[in-house]
């Protein structure tokens, strides 16, 4: 099914000198009619940002996530409706005759829908999907114009919309091999590097999504922080540790305090968990250890 979006604001969006920085510069490049690509590692506020930009644009938003899976047809549709007709002849009761109706008929699909009608699209982590599917956006984004496979005229050449817009994001840490034609799309964009939110951004998020005061969201945060910065990590913990970490104890209704033994406990499972992936003991138990640190420093 193709969603597509109205333009709107984004409940609980953080705005601080730094957003608003990337989102001008980002909303500037788009309306010099350039794609833009938001790059960086996970919860970085990739996303956030392209459908915050996206919003500000005020036309129909379409999003796509990159998928492995995809195919061309995917993304600008094909052609389908191999139609069937049945004729009663009136006069001759027995007869009932099929007839075929070849003329297929194209389907759009959500890239070629935001093209032909001027929508913003926003793809999110496009690099997940093959070179092969993504090719398509090669000759949309350079010369303006979409061949398809349509047997008819209208849908063989598709004109891009004038306000047709495109945001995409992508993590670097995802795609170790990469391939050219993906670079080659790169140099049709303007891409900028999104790395881990500043203090009084990651700060502010993190107060918005949960319901704990600034004070309490700001210890937190430094303890989130202090472990980043530590290097020690196998994965760096995100503003999204932080936010669980926030959530849970204001379900648990308790403060972040380092006499409290539960609260110690959500510190450390959160951040473990966001900083290894693979499960290793070794490298948990640093963790634990590094946090444990940190928690007497700051809470
Ligand atoms: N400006 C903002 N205002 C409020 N919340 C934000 C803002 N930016 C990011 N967030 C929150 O921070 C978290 C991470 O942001 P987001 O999902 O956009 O990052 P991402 O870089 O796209 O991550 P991933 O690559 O893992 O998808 C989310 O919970 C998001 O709601």
């Amino acid at each position: 099914m193709n969603t597509v979006l109205a333009p709107r604001p984004m409940a609980n969006f953080v705005e601080t000198e730094y957003i608003r920085d990337i989102t001008e510069r980002g909303l500037t490049y788009l309306k010099a009619g350039f794609p833009v690509h938001f790059r960086g590692p996970s919860g970085t506020g990739k996303t956030t940002v392209a459908m915050h930009l996206a919003g500000k644009i005020g036309r129909p938003v379409v999003v796509i996530h990159g998928d492995s899976e995809y195919k061309t047809s995917d993304l600008i549709g094909s052609e389908q409706g191999y139609k069937f007709r049945r004729l009663n002849d009136n006069f001759i009761h027995s007869v009932h005759k099929y007839e075929e109706d070849m003329s297929k008929q194209w389907v759009n699909n959500r890239l070629s829908i935001a093209i032909k009608k001027g929508f913003t699209l926003v793809y999110d982590e496009f690099t997940r999907s093959r070179p092969e599917a993504n090719n398509i956006l090669l000759p949309i984004l350079q010369e303006k114009m979409l061949s398809t496979s349509a047997s008819n005229e209208e849908d063989y050449y598709m004109k891009v919309h004038p306000e047709f817009r495109a945001i995409f994001t992508s993590n670097p840490e995802e795609y170790a091999g990469v391939n050219r034609t993906q670079d080659a799309l790169r140099d049709r964009m303007v891409t900028m590097d999104l790395d881990y939110f500043d203090y009084e951004t990651e700060l502010r998020v993190t107060h918005a999504k949960s319901e704990l005061t600034l004070e309490d969201s700001e210890k937190i945060v430094q303890v989130v922080r202090g472990l980043r910065e530590s290097g020690k990590t196998e994965f760096d913990p995100t503003v999204r540790g932080s936010i669980m970490i926030a959530r849970t104890l204001h379900i648990m209704q308790v403060r972040p305090e380092k006499t409290n033994d539960a609260v110690r406990k959500v510190f450390q499972d959160i951040l473990t968990s966001e900083t290894s992936r693979v499960g290793s003991k070794t490298n948990q138990e640093k963790v634990r250890a590094i946090v444990n640190d940190l928690i007497e420093a700051y809470l």
